[in-house]
């Protein structure tokens, strides 16, 4: 069977966006940081990404939602407090290197104006690789074209939707993680693992599999290539004080970031490969 798909770009805001409609998915990915922004499976029409109503989508600060893309460091950068947390390609220009259309699946291949920037030395191509079909792939893929190792960290920083934070759990994670609001103490993964206050964990387990469950719908998220899951919900005080949050948007969103934040070394002519895969 061929796919029938349309691949259409438009400007939102001040972004140009892509739109992907083909018989398995709906999606959009903003061009402004490489950034998924919607998914939605067409076997059973669940979104299964949050974008804040408040995101600004004003090609300037990131975006609130979808699945921002951290990388060369993930949160502060470790010696320059002055540079943005989370690197600097989730808000920049990307361009599409092509997009194919599969049996099942439309494949889209973007990659970043400027790989080098301050705070980081490593010579690099970076490409991210999109499939839309019934499930989301998102490959992140850095690759050292240069002669000297480089270590970076990163996330694909996915904010998934739920119906709502009280009801609903992770599977698949366990041992103990980092609790970045408390010093990053460690602490063991509770079980079950349900949410009822700030959450900002760093969980130093390479699950392949995780899950969130929530009112009865199960969102798989599938890894490879991290050292880590960050689980992250900012919930009411802290997103009050959040411009780009709206006051109960907290409800609505987990994110579950397939992360490298312990560092991982790319050799000369190497690459390395984040991925998730949510279905
Ligand atoms: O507000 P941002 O820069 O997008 O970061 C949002 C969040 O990202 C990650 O989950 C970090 O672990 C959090 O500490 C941070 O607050």
């Amino acid at each position: 069977m061929h796919l029938s798909q349309t691949t259409s770009s438009l400007p939102q805001g001040e972004i140009e966006m892509l739109v992907v409609d083909n018989d398995y998915a709906h999606a959009t990915i903003s061009l402004f940081g490489g950034h998924i922004l919607s998914f939605t499976p067409k076997h059973d029409g669940i979104q299964r990404l949050w974008l804040s109503k408040k995101a600004q989508l004003d090609a300037k600060h990131p975006i609130r939602g979808g699945i921002p893309i951290c990388w060369p460091w993930f949160g502060p950068h470790n010696t320059q407090t002055n540079l943005s947390a989370h690197g600097y390609v989730r808000t920049q220009a990307w361009h599409v290197v092509n997009c194919v259309d599969n049996d099942d699946h439309t494949t889209i291949c973007l990659k970043p104006s400027v790989t080098k920037g301050e705070g980081f030395d490593g010579k690099t191509q970076l490409t991210l690789i999109i499939s839309i079909g019934r499930e989301l792939g998102v490959k992140l893929v850095t690759e050292n074209t240069g002669e000297q190792p480089f270590t970076y960290t990163g996330a694909l920083h996915s904010y998934f939707h739920i119906e709502d934070i009280s009801d609903c759990t992770v599977t698949g994670l366990s041992g103990q993680y980092e609790d970045k609001l408390q010093a990053y103490k460690r602490l063991p993964t509770p079980m079950p693992y349900a949410f009822n206050s700030e959450t900002d964990r760093v969980h130093l387990v390479t699950p392949k599999e995780l899950a969130i469950k929530s009112n009865g719908h199960v969102t798989h998220i599938h890894s490879v290539g991290h050292d880590s899951i960050v689980v992250w919900n900012p919930w009411a005080e802290k997103s009050r004080t959040m411009h780009d949050m709206e006051d109960n948007g907290y409800r609505k969103m987990l994110c579950v970031e397939t992360s490298v934040t312990q560092g991982q070394t790319v050799l000369p002519g190497q690459q390395h490969v984040l991925e998730q895969v949510i279905r």
